[in-house]
């Protein structure tokens, strides 16, 4: 027998193109190029250009096309190909998540500027020339522009004015040039900067973390520590043992505010600062960033859940801290929980992943409880400092002054601090000053014009704000229905109203605001952690922001402002947030040599939610949150799924949302339920109608969902998004 003659196949390859409406699209490779899976191409689509990633073919089935009909691609994108491991989880995400594998594979070269060459960038900068008379825009820019460096796209953003604006001032002088060189190394970690002593059972945790991080297997590790246990200094040693082995490191933090006090600690224990990777860098930071890790140069990146994408080209470690987050879920555009996939990530990779948490998911705990993660516990706080002392506060029997929030033991536990040089915290999650706006001659309440919301009002700002949507009107002086002038109350609080009492009680506290409005930037972080380690801070007042990570020795007195507020709405995990949230809130208070003391208000002491932390018993409280769940069905032990269909006709979105109702499948492991109007039933404009899918864990949902909505064709403006696994139940 005859040799077969050489394939021309070979030179066929099938890639994953962006744009999400596309299936995976085959190409031929002209002589002169050589390309293996993973590699970021340019491909042809008509008469434009359009990047792809090449797949294996055998794993991307799509319609064959003729040889003579292929077009070939017209170049590799120098970067290195996305690796196997990185491929599998993108194949994950698409097929779990129920999301184009496009769009996934999109969040991993999620640099623009990376793949585009050009290894200097130019930016921009204020020249110190003295300007003579300048208008009203240019004198914003020079006010808004000092100390920054950047693109004139992103000055343009940053100093709210056009981009031509800019460009006029560089004309005039007035901003100057600077070529930035793109691919500057970052400083190399030393693992052995400045190595704590750890206590023994730290060094006995950090050691089966070591003994993984060296075994390079597939390991979920639950790091379970009470606050203050040293739970980041266990894990560091872990990322040290990485560093040692030429390995990279990916930290997981759920908010970007967190981002700055790690960084100092980091740098504390390894001598310089990580990569930071998150949706604010600037394009050459995230060029930078992307680059050198997917060239290996990145040793530790701490990043938002996006990093989780990020082109590694040799992990050996990933570490998701505060593991319990909600906000590692997103929420839209492919809907992943970053928790979850980071374990996927780290089974394609064969590494180790930590999930570090006080109060870690009742998910994960089930997964240790039935021995696939593998719980490592850190039972006390470091240097001997014990838990607070937390008590609750009946608001029905110790009710605030009329017109205030703070019921009177809670007063006096604030200027007993105050008087004694300590610090306190109050925890309110709800920003700006109040809810809820109405007319006190007609009744009229602000609502926003997009959702089904109230306004906000904001004094701060001056504002009244949709919290779902961002719109925004300059709080009136009268009211926009009966005209009538000074007649708006404020019902409820938010946190501006709390620290307006504070400051009202205490006239001479030094208050500090904590919300995402008063944080909007990495150094005004900083800047609160410097105040606040240096004592210049006697009170602060914050949302949900302020509950966690945050490591303050003088702070003694915690108190929750309203511990009821989370368990309204009937959200299936409204306990487990509510004790999760009271309990790292909790866990800021006497972290030093002072004990610290915990007021918690709530008008239903007997919730078990609140008996469970008065008594410190988790267990307990996880232990009856467990058999609740079993008995609804509820994840871990059954799976939801949310089918949300919007649009912005009302009436488009209903018939739509009926049609897949009348369709819905019968069987014994799902059930449906709706569909109705969402909780939140107009958002940005959109009607939403909801349906819920409640599945048992081994039935195949997303298999039943495909089928179900495949023979579906809607109006144009008719969307269907699907949430496996929704946090959110608006
Ligand atoms: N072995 C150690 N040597 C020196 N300092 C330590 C050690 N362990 C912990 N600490 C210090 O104790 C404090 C609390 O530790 P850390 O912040 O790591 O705790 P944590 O468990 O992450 O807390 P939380 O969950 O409340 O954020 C920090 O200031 C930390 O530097
Ligand atoms: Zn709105």
């Amino acid at each position: 027998m005859s040799q077969p003659p050489p394939r021309s196949q070979s030179r066929r390859i099938r890639c994953v193109v962006f744009n999400a409406a596309l299936g995976p699209l085959d190409y031929k490779v002209p002589a002169h190029l050589d390309v293996v899976p993973g590699q970021v191409v340019v491909c042809p689509l008509g008469p434009r250009q359009i990047l792809g990633v090449v797949w294996e073919e055998e794993r991307l089935p799509s319609a064959d096309v003729p040889e003579h009909k292929l077009r070939p691609i017209l170049g590799v994108v120098p970067v290195p190909p996305l690796g196997a491991p990185l491929r599998r989880l993108i194949e994950w995400c698409a097929d779990y998540y129920m999301a184009p594998l496009s769009a996934v594979a999109r969040m991993a070269l999620s640099s623009t500027a990376a793949l585009q060459g050009g290894s200097t960038v130019t930016e921009y900068r204020l020249s110190g020339r003295e300007p003579g008379r300048l208008t009203p825009q240019r004198a914003q820019a020079m006010d808004l522009l000092i100390d920054q460096q950047a693109t004139i796209r992103e000055l343009a953003e940053i100093a709210e004015v056009s981009d031509g604006v800019l460009r006029g001032m560089v004309n005039a002088g007035l901003l100057e040039p600077v070529t930035v060189d793109a691919d500057r190394p970052y400083p190399a970690a030393d693992p052995r900067h400045a190595v704590p002593e750890l206590t023994p059972t730290q060094a006995q945790v950090a050691g089966r973390l070591v003994e993984a991080v060296a075994a390079r297997r597939f390991v979920t590790f639950l790091l379970d520590g009470v606050t203050g246990s040293g739970k980041t200094e266990t894990y560091a040693e872990a990322i040290a043992a990485a560093l040692e082995q030429g390995r990279q490191v990916l930290v997981l933090l759920p908010e970007i505010a967190l981002t700055q006090s790690f960084l100092a600690r980091f740098e504390a224990r390894f001598g310089v600062e990580p990569v930071t990777w998150h949706s604010s860098l600037k394009s050459s930071e995230r060029r930078r960033a992307w680059r050198a890790v997917a060239q290996g140069r990145a040793q530790v990146v701490v990043g938002a859940r996006s990093a989780l994408f990020l082109p590694f080209a040799a992990l050996g470690l990933i570490v998701v801290d505060e593991a319990h987050e909600v906000s590692f879920k997103q929420d839209d555009g492919v809907r992943y929980n970053a928790r979850d996939v980071a374990v996927m990530r780290g089974h394609f990779e064969s590494i180790p992943v930590v999930l570090a948490s006080a109060t870690p998911a009742l998910e994960s705990l089930h997964m240790a409880a039935s021995g696939r993660y593998e719980r490592l516990v850190l039972p006390s706080r470091f240097g001997g400092a014990g838990l607070p002392d937390i008590r609750i506060l009946d608001l029905r029997e110790q009710a605030p002054e009329r017109g205030h929030w703070l019921a009177p033991p809670l007063v006096e536990g604030l200027r007993e601090r105050l008087a004694k040089g300590e610090q306190s915290l109050l925890f309110l999650n709800r920003r700006g000053y109040a809810p809820l706006t109405l007319c006190r001659t007609c009744g009229y309440r602000f609502q926003c014009p997009n959702c089904s919301a109230w306004l906000v009002e904001h004094r701060l700002s001056q504002r009244l704000a949709c919290h779902h949507c961002g719109h925004e009107v300059p709080t009136p002086r009268a009211c926009p229905e009966c005209g009538e002038p000074d007649c708006l109350v404020a019902c409820g609080p938010g946190v501006e109203r709390i620290a307006d009492e504070v400051a009202t009680i205490l006239p001479e506290a030094r208050v500090a605001l904590v919300t995402s409005d008063t944080l909007t930037s990495a150094a005004k972080a900083a800047e609160f952690v410097a105040q606040a380690e240096n004592k210049a801070i006697d009170v602060i007042v914050g949302t949900q922001l302020v509950t966690k990570g945050y490591h303050f020795p003088d702070l003694t007195l915690v108190g929750v402002v309203d511990a009821d507020m989370g368990l309204e709405g009937g959200d299936l995990r409204a306990a487990e947030r509510t004790y999760q949230q009271v309990a790292q809130v909790a866990g800021r208070a006497g972290r030093g040599e002072k004990p610290g003391e915990v007021l918690i208000q709530t008008r239903h002491p007997d919730a078990p939610v609140i008996a469970a932390l008065a008594s410190g018993d988790r267990d307990a409280f996880y232990a009856a949150e467990t058999e609740a769940r079993r008995e609804a069905h509820a994840p871990p032990f059954g799976r939801w799924a949310a089918i949300i269909v919007s649009s912005e006709d009302e009436a488009e979105a209903r018939d739509a949302a009926r049609a897949i109702g009348g369709t819905a499948p019968r069987l014994d492991d799902v059930m449906i339920l709706g569909p109705a109007p969402a909780p939140l039933s107009l958002l940005r404009g959109r009607y939403r109608y909801r349906l819920l899918v409640n599945a048992r864990r081994s039935s195949e949902v997303q298999k039943v969902i495909r089928q179900w909505l495949e023979p579906f064709r809607f109006p144009q403006g008719v969307r269907v998004a699907v949430d496996i696994d929704p946090y959110s139940f608006v």
